[in-house]
């Protein structure tokens, strides 16, 4: 009796035991979870106090498209003041909503990609989607031709790649290469000469093309000549298209897709059709609105993820006007840009109508109610001159082109700081921002032996 009493109170405290011993696992791993949570949040620091790799200076091919932007080299006082919050804290109130399908956007130049790219950043980071970075730099070692091994290795714990998003230039089959099946492929173009017009404002001295039609202004008799015009008189004699880097100096939006850039031939139209079967979606800067709206219907979006402020703007004394002789003398340099966009804004019209015209005309409305909304919550100032921007929010410059930025307004609550600073963070900020974020660690430089001659 006293023997099974005995063993009863044994088994009873060993139960007891175990269940004691479960329950403080389970508060402690709680704990621990939660801890992690906020160590995540911490960890993103402000970009100006991460520690600059040696020889960051040099990483980038020099002055191209995606150079790092000098005042990201420099200690960013101004930055430190400026905490990031997450983007989890800043959406807790928002509700659970679909996951959005995986996303592939073709970052063309001089698009308007900046601020699509600014909106699938913020949505991406929100979603904590897995972003396809390049393996060096802010690009897929443009201007190459894409290949699966520019891209950064899958993060642990990640199954697929979420978003791709970063400059390239387009190859079809070795993007699917890298994102899951079911991806959504996206793209922008514009109006071609406009296009043109700031290609060439913003790389006259990274493109050997415009630098040596900007040289050629000092000659005698083209004195008061623009780089351009000298450049569209004879553009033949400056372009090299041998060189890699000329690659933007003619049909800069065929280039980026993929397509021959430089003369019409035989598979130009199967190339084309090719990509008109490829993307589910090719955006039109000159209806930007409507692209976003048909954009937002693709992944599941709400009018407030849509909100957006217009990135990398010039400065208007930057902007040339083009008169008839120039305008003529682009639209022959870049006739197939002019196909190419001119097809796809066909494109564009039909998939509106099937989308329903009305339809889309109230998405337009909600998109710009709740854009305007954020952005008088936000943004204190825009078309903000670079001199007056910190460091964080400044966008890149080049020599001869100034690009504008938005102050964010001061007395916000932390959560709304941190989606407003998102709102108007430049590429590069926001791309070495999040890659920090899913890895630990800051961007790789591009080897000196990499980079183009
Ligand atoms: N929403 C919207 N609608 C129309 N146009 C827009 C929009 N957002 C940006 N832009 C204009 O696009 C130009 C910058 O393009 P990108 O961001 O693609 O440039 S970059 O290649 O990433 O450097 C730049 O053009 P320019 O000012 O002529 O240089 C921007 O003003």
């Amino acid at each position: 009796m006293t023997l099974r009493w005995l063993s009863t109170q044994l088994w009873r405290h060993r139960v007891m035991g175990l269940l004691l011993t479960l329950a403080v696992t389970v508060v402690l791993m709680l704990l621990a979870t939660q801890s992690l949570q906020n160590t995540r949040g911490h960890n993103v620091r402000p970009l100006g106090e991460r520690k600059q790799q040696k020889g960051h200076d040099h990483k980038y091919p020099p002055a191209g498209p995606g150079s790092a932007p000098r005042h990201m080299v420099s200690s960013a006082e101004g930055v430190k003041k400026r905490l990031l919050p997450t983007a989890e804290s800043v959406n807790q109130a928002i509700k659970k909503r679909r996951k959005p399908p995986p996303v592939a956007f073709l970052k063309t130049h001089k698009t308007g990609s900046s601020t699509v790219q600014n909106l699938l950043f913020r949505l991406g980071e929100r979603e904590k989607a897995t972003f396809a970075f390049p393996y060096y730099t802010y690009q897929f070692s443009y201007p190459e031709r894409f290949r699966a091994e520019f891209v950064d290795k899958l993060p642990e714990g990640s199954s697929q790649f979420d978003l791709l998003c970063s400059h390239m230039r387009l190859d079809l089959s070795q993007l699917r290469q890298v994102m899951p099946p079911n991806v959504v492929l996206v793209t922008i173009l514009r109006e071609p000469l406009r296009t043109f017009e700031s290609v060439f404002s913003y790389y006259t001295s990274s493109v050997p093309a415009f630098s040596r039609a900007k040289q050629a202004t000092t000659r005698p008799g083209n004195k008061d000549r623009t780089a351009l015009s000298v450049f569209l008189e004879d553009p033949e004699s400056f372009w090299d298209p041998k060189e890699p880097r000329d690659g933007l100096a003619k049909n800069p939006m065929s280039f980026d897709m993929g397509l021959n850039n430089e003369e019409w031939n035989a598979s130009w139209p199967e190339d084309l059709s090719h990509l008109e079967e490829a993307f589910n979606l090719v955006m039109i800067a000159e209806h930007f609105d409507e692209s976003l709206v048909l954009l937002g219907a693709l992944l599941g979006l709400e009018p407030q993820d849509l909100a957006y402020v217009r990135m990398n703007a010039r400065h208007s004394s930057d902007m040339t006007i083009l008169d008839d002789d120039a305008r003529a003398k682009l639209r022959s340099w870049n006739a197939l840009d002019s196909l190419l966009y001119d097809f796809f804004l066909q494109e564009f019209w039909a998939k509106a109508e099937h989308f329903g015209l009305d339809r889309l005309k109230t998405g337009v409305a909600e998109l710009r109610a709740s854009t305007e909304k954020i952005r008088s919550k936000c943004v204190s100032r825009a078309a903000v001159h670079p001199s007056e921007l910190e460091d964080l929010v400044r966008p890149w410059q080049t020599d001869t082109a100034t690009v504008l930025g938005y102050e964010v307004k001061r007395n916000l609550s932390l959560e709304d700081q941190g989606f407003c600073v998102r709102l108007v963070l430049p590429e590069l900020q926001y791309h070495s921002h999040l890659y920090f974020q899913q890895y630990g660690r800051d961007m790789r430089a591009m080897p000196a032996d990499l980079h183009l001659a």
